[in-house]
């Protein structure tokens, strides 16, 4: 592993950034899973990692968190190398990993007034319940939990610290729709207090809904990164435009579709049947930017 050699964090333009991350590599078997990925989270922005699975989110978030040695990069976290960081590093760090906790047998409360003890200033357990939706569910044994309050669990734990930085991978698999609403209430509530939050997740309405911004993993490396109703600014700049003609479905892709439109209604002189003009949204971009194919044509 290289040592870290990034400069110390000071910019001129405003805060050292949470996570600065340059060349990150990681093989597993001698096969790449990272290769040169470059990353930067700014302090106090929600920043979410997409890409397809096995893309290397997990792999990147666990190095970031110091649980999982790389092969070659220079990464700082809170201004510190996570291979080498101490206890009192970890403690500014809060992590919501996908695997399930110990402790099945204790109760929700039990479980975060045990943890308390290793936190040194520790969240009252009252508001982190009602924080993640577990008030009703303090006194049940985390084995009788369900996915999605587990879940909600593994997050309560990984914010009892109030931690400047929270890594949340994949937070709301197994979610019904109303607690990953009330998920995201949560993550809101984070960063509104100035909390930097980094997640991995394969829903991107969720990406849209929380991110500042977003990065694309794919080819071991960030191939995007934007603002998520910025992302993939010049395959957004191209419209479709489709309509019925003679019985057949027609399309055109434009960047200027008003021209399309003029001399189609020139040439018609009536009501277009079927006609639209659609931009590719984010879901389409996402794709072309790990280089899948759309799904099929839902019209
Ligand atoms: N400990 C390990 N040993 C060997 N291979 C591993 C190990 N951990 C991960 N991998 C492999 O590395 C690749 C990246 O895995 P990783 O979990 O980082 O991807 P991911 O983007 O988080 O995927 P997902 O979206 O499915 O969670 C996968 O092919 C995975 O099988």
């Amino acid at each position: 592993m290289t040592s870290t050699q990034l400069a110390p964090p000071a910019t001129p333009t405003g805060p050292a950034p949470a996570v600065l991350v340059r060349g990150l590599a990681k093989s597993y078997g001698g096969r790449a899973v990272l290769d040169g990925l470059d990353l930067e989270v700014r302090r106090g922005e929600c920043f979410a990692l997409l890409g397809p699975n096995g893309a290397g989110k997990t792999t990147t978030i666990e190095v970031l968190e110091g649980v999982r040695r790389r092969d070659a990069g220079e990464v700082l976290v809170l201004g510190e190398d996570p291979a080498v960081a101490g206890r009192g590093w970890r403690a500014r760090v809060g992590v919501v990993s996908q695997g399930e906790g110990a402790g099945q047998e204790l109760s929700v409360q039990e479980t975060l007034d045990h943890f308390a003890h290793y936190t040194a200033t520790p969240r009252p357990t009252a508001e982190l319940l009602a924080a993640v939706g577990l008030t009703e569910q303090a006194g049940t044994r985390v084995r009788r939990l369900s996915g999605g309050q587990r879940r909600r669990l593994a997050v309560a734990l990984g914010v009892q610290g109030s931690p400047e930085l929270v890594f949340l991978d994949e937070p709301t698999t197994g979610m019904d729709p109303v607690a990953r609403r009330q998920f995201w209430q949560l993550v809101r509530d984070l960063r509104s207090g100035g909390t930097t939050v980094l997640l991995t997740t394969h829903y991107l309405d969720e990406a849209a809904e929380l991110a500042d911004r977003v990065g694309v993993v794919a080819g071991g490396r960030l191939v995007e990164v934007a603002p998520p109703a910025e992302l993939g600014a010049a395959l957004r700049r191209v419209a479709t435009v489709r309509w019925r003609e003679d019985g057949d479905w027609r399309e055109v892709r434009s960047e200027t579709p008003s021209l399309v439109l003029r001399d189609l209604l020139a040439a018609t002189r009536n009501e277009v049947p079927g006609l639209s003009v659609t931009r590719p949204g984010l879901e389409d971009v996402y794709l072309a930017l790990v280089g899948a194919t759309p799904g099929g044509d839902p019209r």
